[in-house]
């Protein structure tokens, strides 16, 4: 059985188009198609463990369409069913888990492509778990967790009342770069207790600290180029002691990859960490935002199948 998660808030339903028309011309050749829809946040999540839970013997394949933010809802739906195996059609603003995975990013092809040749490969999520919750509160991440500027760029951006419209007129780019102007002048870097794998550190003045599961984050931003998926490892990229025009420029050159040639920007690897502040950190999952104090970061240690390069 093939099953599709759809959001229809993602790309101004451009997911709902394409998967009908695949549907209808598919039907000849097999029935097993089952789609639902996501009606608001935090659905998708909801409909991926009530579908895992009556069907995960019999799914060939669960597609996820939407952007990232769907696919951080299904992947955190599937916690308790890694065997259910995945695929993501990319019609959200961002998709950089299709980027990550080396997809087809055009949905109609990516749709084709994964169909006809289901060849899945393993995947490592990453693990979160804030504050002092236990590990039942932990969340999956499949692209990026970040903490600092980008997450209050992130934040400020998803509060903002006018998003609705500017994702209407196709511009939700311009409301990150306007939250972006107006976080610089109010961003307080921060003093963080950084343990990566066992060794303590105190990072001052930090403006960002991104941890990634492949190289790309924040729509197509390759933060980590050189970052592999793998089972072991997370890359973090730390930018520290920066001006804000320096950091302006980050945001121009983070796009090829040449922002590791600022002095003020470093990518560690790690397997497990520890991030704590004294200041109340803002923090995005996948496009998601919220708050902490503490996070506990991890790899999923269960494989999880899904389709990629
Ligand atoms: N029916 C719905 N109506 C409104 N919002 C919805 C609905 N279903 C899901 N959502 C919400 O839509 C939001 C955006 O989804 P998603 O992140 O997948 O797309 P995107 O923002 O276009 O893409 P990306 O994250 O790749 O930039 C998510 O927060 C999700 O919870």
């Amino acid at each position: 059985m093939y099953v599709f998660i759809i959001n229809p808030a993602a790309g101004n339903g451009r997911g709902e188009h394409i998967v009908k028309k695949f549907v209808e011309e598919h039907r000849s050749s097999t029935n097993a198609f089952r789609t639902y829809f996501t009606e608001y946040p935090g659905h998708a999540e909801e409909l991926a463990q009530q579908i895992a839970t009556i069907y995960h013997k019999s799914i060939e394949l669960l597609f996820v369409v939407g952007g990232d933010g769907t696919m951080y809802e299904v992947l955190n739906g599937l916690v308790d069913f890694p065997k259910v195996p995945l695929s993501f059609i990319p019609v959200g603003s961002g998709n950089d888990f299709a980027r990550g995975c080396g997809m087809p990013l055009k949905p109609e092809e990516n749709l084709r492509e994964t169909f006809n040749q289901t060849d899945l490969k393993p995947y490592w999520a990453g693990r979160y778990i804030k504050d002092f919750q236990n590990e039942r509160h932990s969340h999956l991440f499949a692209s990026s967790l970040g903490f600092g500027f980008d997450a209050e760029v992130a934040d400020r951006s998803n509060r903002s009342r006018i998003k609705k419209w500017f994702n209407k007129i196709h511009l939700k780019s311009l409301i990150y770069v306007i939250g972006l102007f107006f976080t610089i002048f109010k961003f307080q870097p921060k003093t963080i207790q950084l343990n990566i794998d066992g060794k303590e550190h105190t990072l001052s003045n930090i403006w960002m600290l991104t941890i990634t599961n492949h190289p790309y984050f924040g729509g197509g931003m390759k933060i980590a180029p050189n970052a592999k998926i793998n089972k072991k490892r997370m890359y973090v990229t730390i930018v520290h002691k920066i001006s804000k025009l320096k950091l302006l420029l980050l945001f121009l050159t983070v796009f090829f990859g040449k922002h590791t040639m600022l002095k003020e920007v470093e990518i560690l690897e790690a397997t497990k960490l520890e991030i704590k502040s004294k200041q109340r950190l803002t923090y995005h999952a996948d496009g998601y935002t919220s708050y902490c104090y503490q996070c506990r970061v991890e790899k999923e240690e269960i494989e999880r199948l899904v389709q990629r390069k």
